[in-house]
């Protein structure tokens, strides 16, 4: 059998978020936009639409901290009362609360080269706000799949409003993925038999 090479649609990259109240949705985006930037394809899900995600080249996958982790049943109603609050400014992303990152990371989707976390969490020191990102690399760990990038954090306001540096340093840092993502998947063909 002879081996064709066909131009390739090029490396896949997915980016799998939860957002409660819109930012790490917005970080998710801009990541997006800067790996796109770089003329790579990206897919980007919200989590309670990631259930039959195909194979992908790089696994990007983001939540924000709660309790020092990822959010769970009882975090995400406390989130509800907290968007219910009208001084706290804040509004639910819709069918936010049905699940999240927690229940869905049971039962990832392959990724080839393997994953990247990054989460949403309070300005301050790591120690007194946990970071959902770890609980995220614990977890693929846990599937077999290999950190290809170190986790990053993005951070909000003691309200929960993302500081204004973190949009830039999201757009540079999904420019760093699609970086890593190219050394990773090599030439831009990919031959089949
Ligand atoms: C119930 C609840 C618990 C939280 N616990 C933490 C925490 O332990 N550490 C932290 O840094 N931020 C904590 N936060 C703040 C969230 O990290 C912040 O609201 C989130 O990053 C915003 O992201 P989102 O807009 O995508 O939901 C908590 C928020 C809620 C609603």
């Amino acid at each position: 059998m002879t081996a064709t090479s066909s131009p390739s649609p090029g490396p896949m990259i997915a980016i799998v978020y939860e957002s409660l109240f819109g930012n790490t949705r917005l970080i998710a985006e801009t990541i997006a936009d800067g790996i796109r930037e770089q003329h790579m394809p990206v897919t980007v899900v919200p989590v309670a639409k990631a259930a039959a995600l195909p194979e992908c080249d790089v696994l990007v996958v983001g939540a924000p901290t709660h309790a020092h982790s990822l959010s769970s049943p009882a975090s995400r109603t406390e989130a509800e009362r907290w968007a219910l609050n009208p001084s706290r400014h804040l509004a639910l992303e819709s069918g936010s609360l049905t699940t999240g990152v927690r229940e869905w990371i049971e039962l990832p989707p392959a990724a080839r080269h393997g994953y990247v976390a990054f989460d949403t969490r309070v300005d301050m020191p790591r120690i007194f706000t946990g970071a959902a990102s770890s609980a995220i690399g614990r977890r693929l760990k846990k599937h077999g799949l290999r950190e290809v990038l170190a986790a990053e954090s993005f951070l909000v306001d003691k309200d929960s409003h993302l500081l204004p540096d973190e949009h830039d340093r999201a757009l540079r840092w999904g420019r760093e993925i699609a970086a890593t993502t190219r050394a990773l998947t090599g030439p831009s063909t990919r031959v089949h038999t």
